[in-house]
Parts: structure tokens; C-alpha cells; sequence
């Protein structure tokens, strides 16, 4: 299965520890059958009251065994979680890399609980893929063909007999394990994914679910999803059981037959009497080591779907072409939009991006040009394109038809984290984590004197803040005008000549926002500027305002150019000014 290729490169990786713990489980293993047949022996041997020096040979023999069977053993516990811990890092790292590019995709059409969910218990399952998949049919193999050689020394049939149970042991126990489990397995699957979206739900959704009066309804039937799954995984627990009893069953039915065959031989005088007890205790700790392959079946399917899902998930966006091919090999272009490189211009060419699953563009022909320096409004009623826009710039999805070049390089060519990096970014919803404000404002690391820091808070109007000031996790303790006030602090400590601004102000009264405006646009006077916004204040300090409708440009022009047009610009405006109470233009 190719999904599975992913982990077999990470294991191929860990190869010296994965040797390492095949050779101590080897050692543990032959060690461990040879421990029981010597003890087997030793007790066969007391009986006919050997010389002294057999018994202090025999016994000093099964001592050493026992320490080199502990001794391996645990070095093959040690070898092999090493070799798992590491495997499993870097599938986490590998998968988080390829997942962080094409996220916004993945948001769209999956609920965010069950994504969650899926993704964390898909990356551990397999962690079982080394340990109880591919790892046990080996020691088995090795421990098992060693066995047989020395029965075989003793007699073919009983070698014959521990062949053909191994063969069931290895083969035909698993696959009944597996027909109950591939069912129950899907159904415990759905149930966590349903379960963990009703809770992810029910958290997010605490306080409306109160006031309309749903909580109880919603915690009543998560408890119902909860006992729901409960009932399926002790279904799937008891599957599992059941292979290993068939298991153990069929160990005793073996060990059977080599009594009887025994009997047979040791009665017909082909070995003596005395070997019996070790004949048998050997074929229980041999099948012992063989315990595990009754439930591999089960962790193979369940590493296979996992594997399948999380390659899904970090593949299917890219498919469609309207999601970000990031990390693509043509992105290797770095946009030079530095503090000392020029100011960068945008341009957008006849762009048209429509949303997967949606019947309308949310953009249509969309044409645009920033000049390096310029400050340019997108304005529009809500659902008109305007973030799409943004979305586009910032390369987190593609057109669908359409350029876009940022100092006349194609977007596509350029390596968006360059884009990133070297922008002031305020999208409209912020998110914040716990921790202090100051951690919040330097999320990339940058480096910037308290003194600085407080001062920027200044300038968005929070000199009261301080910098060690505790933010709840997702801003639970902000009102929204602080949040975008406290993201755009975070916008303007980030160096760049570059500013993609999403409503940065819209939560705000209109005298904070009037001076929040004043100083950034002073900041960012040398700068591109492109600020999305409702409100039509503020305007007239603009070089450009594009006005947008239903996903087309359908004006553009400086504020005095749209007012004089007296077109949609200019009615949009008059409505507003009678909305705040003003005289109208
Ligand atoms: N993730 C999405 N999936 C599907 N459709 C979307 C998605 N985001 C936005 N849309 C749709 O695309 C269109 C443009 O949305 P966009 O967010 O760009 O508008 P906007 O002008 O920024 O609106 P607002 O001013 O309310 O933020 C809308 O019709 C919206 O319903």
C-alpha cells in the first residue's frame, strides 16, 4: 500500500535501532525456548538422580539462560520504543509540514472537531505500525524455524505438527480476527469522529446553546454518543480477546499432539523418556513468542486506514486547483518586500476564483493595480470578495483563472512564505493564545525593546495595557476592539513594506479608529498599503478606492473622483452619513 511508504522511509531512518531490537528479540526468543526445554530437562533429569555435576551444569545453564533472556529482552523493549518514539516524531513533523500549507482547504470541508480528532489518533495509530505489524512476523519466523530444527532433531513428526499450528497460529487465527474486526473497527471510527465533533461543538458553542436553551439537549446526547461509543470499543476489545483465546487454544491443542506423538516415540524407543518434558515446554514458549500475531491483523488494518486518511487529508485540497499548491517545487522565487527593498507593487489580472462547492465566483474578472507606495480601499457590501482578494494576495488559495504578480513576478513562482514573512498582516479574525500580551505580539520571534512594544500599544490606543498582562486562551478575556487593536499592534511590529489589512477596525468606535488610522498610515507611509474595510470614514487619505459588488470591481477612483461620479461610491456614502447622523454629501 503506498500510503504505508511514508512509513516505511521513516523506518528505513530508524534502521540501526530496528536491527538492533530484531537481533535482542531474537536472542530473547531462542534464549526463552531454550531457558523452558533446559528447566524441562533439569526437573526429567532429577528423577533418575544424576552425578552432581550434571545437575550444578544444568542448573547454572538455566540460570544463564534466565539472564540472558532478561538481558535481551529488555534490550530489545529499549531498541524497539526508541525506534518507535523516533519514527513516530517524524511522521508528526512530516505531516504537520505538509498539513500547514494546505489547512485553509482542509477547514473548508471538514467540522474542525473531528478533524482534530481524526488527525492526532491517525498520526498514534501509527505508532503501532513498527511494534505490531511489521516487527512480530519476523521474530516469529526466526524464533519458530529455529524451534523446529532442533524438534526436528527428535523426531520429523512433532517438527510436522509444530508447522502446521504455526500455520494456523500465523495465518488462519488472524484472519477470523480480522473479518469481527474490520466491521467493528469502522464502526468505533465513526462513532470517535461523530463524538469528538459534538464535543468540539458543544465547547465552542457553550453560550448560545445556553441562552437558546440547547445545552441540555446537546449533553444528553453527547452522553448517549459517548455510551454509544464505549459499547462499540468493547465490542472491538472483545474481538481482540477472542483471537487470543483461539490462540492459546490452539497452543494446547498443539502441545497435545506432541504429547501423544511423544508417547508414540518415546514407547517405540526412538528418544528417551527423559526429553519429553523439554519437548513440550519448548512448543508452549515457542508459540508463546507467537501470541502477537493474532491481534496484527487488527493493527495493520487500522495503520492502513490511518495512513490512508492522513495522506488524504494532506492531499485532496492540492487536487482541485483552487487551493494553494504551496511548497510546490516552482515557488522558489522570495518576494523582496524587506525593510530595504523597495516598496512592492500588485497586480491583478482578469482574476476569477470561485470556492469549492459553491454554484458563483466570489470573484469575477477582478482586475487591480497598487502601486509601490500607494494606499488603496477595498470597499463593498458583505459577501462581495473583498477577504477573497486578500486570501488570493497571500497565496493561501489559487485563482481560478487569472495573474497575480507582485513586483511583476508572478505569484505562483513565488515562495509564499517569502510573502508572508516580509508582510503586515491583519485578517479578520485574529487568533490569540494563552499567555501573556507581550507573547501574543511577538508570535514570530522578533525581537523588539519593552519600550517599543509599549509604545506601538500606545498608538493603538491600549496604553493600559501592560505587556504582562494575562490573554485567555483565544482572547476570552478581550472585548473585540481590543483583540483587533492588540492584532494590529501585532501587524505593526512585524517589518515589511508591505500591508494586507482586513477591517483591522471595524469593532471600534469611530474616534479610536480615527486616530488607530492616523498611525499606522504614518507607519506605513513609505509602504504598500491595501486595507479592506465597511465603514467609508477615513477615506479621503486614500490614493485609491475600489469598490466591489457581487465579486466584480464596479468603481474605482480617489475619494473625490467617486464622490463627483456620484455613482455606487457616493450613495453608499450618503446612506452612511445618514446612518451616523450627518449631513449627507
Ligand atoms: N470558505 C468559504 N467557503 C465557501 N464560500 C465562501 C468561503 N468564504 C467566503 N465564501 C463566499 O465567497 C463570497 C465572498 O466572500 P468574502 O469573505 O470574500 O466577502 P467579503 O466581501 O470579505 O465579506 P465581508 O465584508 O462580510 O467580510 C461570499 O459569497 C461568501 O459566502
Amino acid at each position: 500500500m503506498k500510503e504505508l511508504a511514508v512509513l516505511s522511509k521513516a523506518m528505513m531512518q530508524e534502521r540501526k535501532d530496528i536491527l538492533l531490537s530484531i537481533l535482542c528479540g531474537f536472542i530473547a526468543g531462542t534464549a526463552g525456548v531454550a531457558l523452558f526445554s533446559a528447566s524441562g530437562y533439569l526437573i526429567s533429569q532429577t528423577v533418575f538422580a544424576p552425578p552432581l555435576y550434571t545437575l550444578i551444569v544444568l542448573t547454572s545453564m538455566v540460570k544463564l539462560l534466565g539472564f540472558v533472556r532478561a538481558a535481551s529482552r529488555y534490550g530489545e523493549r529499549l531498541a524497539s520504543h526508541r525506534a518507535t518514539f523516533s519514527i513516530l516524531s517524524r511522521l508528526r513533523t512530516s505531516f504537520f509540514a505538509k498539513l500547514i500549507p494546505v489547512t485553509p482547504g482542509i477547514l473548508n470541508k471538514n467540522r474542525s472537531g473531528d478533524l482534530l480528532a481524526r488527525i492526532v489518533g491517525d498520526v498514534e495509530s501509527l505508532q503501532h505500525y513498527f511494534l505490531r505489524v511489521a516487527y512480530p512476523p519476523i521474530m516469529v519466523v526466526m524464533v519458530f524455524l529455529s524451534t523446529v530444527l532442533f524438534t526436528a532433531i527428535f523426531s520429523f513428526w512433532i517438527a510436522c505438527l509444530l508447522i502446521v499450528g504455526m500455520l494456523i497460529t500465523a495465518f488462519v487465527v488472524p484472519n477470523l480476527v480480522l473479518i469481527g474486526q474490520r466491521k467493528i473497527n469502522e464502526h468505533v471510527r465513526q462513532q470517535r469522529a461523530k463524538l469528538s465533533t459534538e464535543v468540539t461543538e458543544v465547547l465552542y458553542g457553550f453560550r448560545d446553546l445556553k441562552v437558546y436553551g440547547q445545552l441540555a439537549g446537546r449533553e444528553q446526547q453527547l452522553q448517549q454518543d459517548s455510551a454509544e461509543l464505549a459499547t462499540q470499543q468493547q465490542r472491538a476489545a472483545t474481538q481482540l480477546v477472542l483471537g487470543q483465546s483461539m490462540h492459546i487454544f490452539v497452543t494446547y491443542l498443539v502441545t497435545w499432539g506432541v504429547l501423544v506423538i511423544s508417547a508414540f516415540l518415546i514407547a517405540d524407543g526412538v528418544f528417551a523418556g527423559v526429553y519429553l518434558a523439554m519437548l513440550i515446554l519448548a512448543t508452549q514458549t515457542m508459540f508463546e513468542e507467537s501470541a502477537a500475531m493474532a491481534v496484527l491483523p487488527a493493527y495493520k488494518l487500522d495503520s492502513e486506514h490511518a495512513a490512508k486518511r492522513l495522506a488524504e487529508t494532506v492531499l485532496e485540497p492540492q487536487t482541485n486547483g483552487h487551493i494553494s499548491q504551496a511548497h510546490s517545487s516552482k515557488t522558489h522565487l522570495s518576494l523582496q518586500v524587506d525593510a530595504e527593498a523597495e516598496a512592492a507593487t500588485i497586480e491583478l489580472s482578469h482574476v476569477s476564483f470561485q470556492y469549492e462547492g459553491e454554484w458563483r465566483s466570489a470573484l469575477d474578472d477582478v482586475s487591480l493595480y497598487l502601486a509601490a507606495s500607494s494606499k488603496t480601499a477595498i470597499v463593498g457590501p458583505s459577501g462581495s470578495g473583498k477577504s477573497t482578494i486578500l486570501d488570493l494576495l497571500l497565496k493561501l488559495r489559487t485563482p481560478a483563472a487569472g495573474n497575480i504578480k507582485f513586483n511583476d513576478i508572478s505569484v505562483n513562482e513565488l515562495n509564499e512564505t517569502s510573502i508572508w514573512q516580509n508582510t503586515h498582516v491583519v485578517l479578520q479574525q485574529s487568533h490569540f493564545f494563552r499567555g501573556t500580551i507581550r507573547d501574543n505580539l511577538l508570535l514570530s520571534g522578533e525581537t523588539h525593546s519593552d519600550e517599543y512594544v509599549q509604545d506601538i500599544l500606545h498608538q493603538v490606543q491600549l496604553s493600559n495595557a501592560s505587556l504582562d498582562d494575562t490573554v485567555y486562551e483565544k482572547g476570552e478575556n478581550l472585548s473585540d476592539g481590543e483583540k483587533q487593536r492588540l492584532a494590529l499592534a501585532r501587524a505593526m511590529l512585524r517589518k515589511g513594506r508591505l500591508w494586507l489589512l482586513d477591517e483591522p477596525t471595524s469593532s471600534l468606535d469611530y474616534v479610536t479608529e480615527a486616530r488607530v488610522l492616523q498611525n499606522l498610515l504614518r507607519q506605513a507611509a513609505e509602504d504598500t498599503l491595501l486595507l479592506v474595510c465597511h465603514r467609508l470614514t477615513g477615506l479621503e487619505r486614500m490614493d485609491q478606492i475600489v469598490v466591489m459588488d457581487q465579486g466584480r470591481i464596479v468603481e474605482t477612483g480617489s475619494f473625490e473622483e467617486l464622490m463627483e461620479r456620484k455613482g455606487y461610491f457616493y450613495e453608499m456614502k450618503k446612506i452612511e452619513l445618514q446612518m451616523i447622523g450627518e449631513q449627507g454629501p
